[in-house]
């Protein structure tokens, strides 16, 4: 592959990233490395404090790294911004704005690429009156107009900070399968954060999961999966010092751990797949755990990264 064809296969891409809010702080972010392959449907998970919301908005070109590079849709975020949508956590939107004056903006804002159907579909669905004012809706039907905004934009990247948190089940399930679908469609690109593990294992092929500003976990779900294996035992932690030990821990029959197999496990393990959950809550009770970043999900090395 030429390192063009390389860099138009490239969503996102960070070597040493990092950012740090005011001098006295620790950093957000810290030596974060990673690929995001255009196409892929991408949860970011962590606690709470970890640096999702401040990779999203770094992406988004509102926030400048004060270390390492990132680079979206191959260029600089800021350059980016007409090709990517971002939802913010707190979906900000005019207040004085009527729902049908805030998709008239977006029409106005984006010029040549606005899908004023698309947009108009979100909001009909949730059954919203295009004459009320945004100051007039829940928490719930401004995430449901901001979605709107942002499908309507038809971005190559679509950014969304916990864009589900505050939304009903029905209107989550509703709105997850026309972003889905439109993403199939047009091979959108779509970063979201989110803490329900059901929504993300439903909807994302890809993982990224940040910790305490760092990246510990990225690549395709099934492949970060099936890299680990879930053991139960009589046997003492000890034994299982050949793998790559995520967590253990000790249960009335013996042990339970969260392994990622270097050669065969001994007789007298049980051995399983994980459940994404499994993963996610092992690598989260254990922040010390080594990172496992996949193939495709590893940076490449500088003579690849075109100039
Ligand atoms: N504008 C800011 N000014 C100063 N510190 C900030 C700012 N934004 C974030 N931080 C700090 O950076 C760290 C990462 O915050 P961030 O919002 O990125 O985490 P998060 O993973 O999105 O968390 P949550 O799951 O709670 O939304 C936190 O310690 C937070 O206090």
């Amino acid at each position: 592959m030429t390192a063009t064809a390389a860099a138009a296969g490239t969503a996102i891409e960070a070597a040493a990233l990092g950012k740090t809010y005011g001098r006295r702080r620790g950093p957000a972010l810290d030596d974060c490395s990673f690929r995001l392959p255009a196409g892929r449907i991408c949860a970011v998970v962590g606690p709470n404090g970890a640096g999702k919301s401040t990779l999203l908005a770094l992406a988004a070109g509102l926030a400048r790294p004060t270390a390492g590079r990132l680079t979206v849709l191959g260029g600089a975020p800021a350059a980016a911004r007409a090709r990517l949508a971002y939802v913010a956590q707190e979906k900000p939107l005019h207040p004085q704005l009527s729902i049908a004056d805030t998709l008239r903006l977006g029409a106005e804002l984006n010029p040549g690429r606005w899908d004023a159907a698309l947009a108009q579909q979100v909001v009909e669905e949730g059954e919203l009156d295009l004459s009320v004012h945004v100051r007039a809706l829940s928490g719930g039907q401004r995430t449901r107009v901001a979605l709107a905004l942002a499908l309507g934009k038809r971005a190559e990247l679509l950014l969304l900070d916990e864009p589900m948190a505050d939304l009903d089940p029905l209107a989550r399930h509703q709105l997850m399968g026309t972003l889905m679908a439109q993403a199939a469609e047009h091979g959108t690109t779509v970063v979201m954060s989110s803490h329900i593990v059901g929504e993300l294992a439903d909807a994302c092929d890809h993982l990224l999961l940040v910790a305490g500003g760092r990246v510990r976990l990225g690549g395709p779900i099934d492949e970060l999966v099936a890299a680990h294996t879930l053991v139960t035992g009589r046997g003492s932690a000890a034994e299982l010092a050949p793998h790559t030990v995520v967590e253990s821990r000790a249960t009335g029959r013996g042990t339970t751990a969260l392994i990622r197999p270097a050669g065969a496990i001994a007789a007298g393990w049980e051995a399983q797949e994980p459940s994404l959950e499994d993963l996610l809550l092992a690598h989260l009770r254990s922040p010390g755990a080594p990172a496992l970043l996949t193939p495709e999900a590893a940076p490449r090395a500088e003579s690849e990264v075109p100039a």
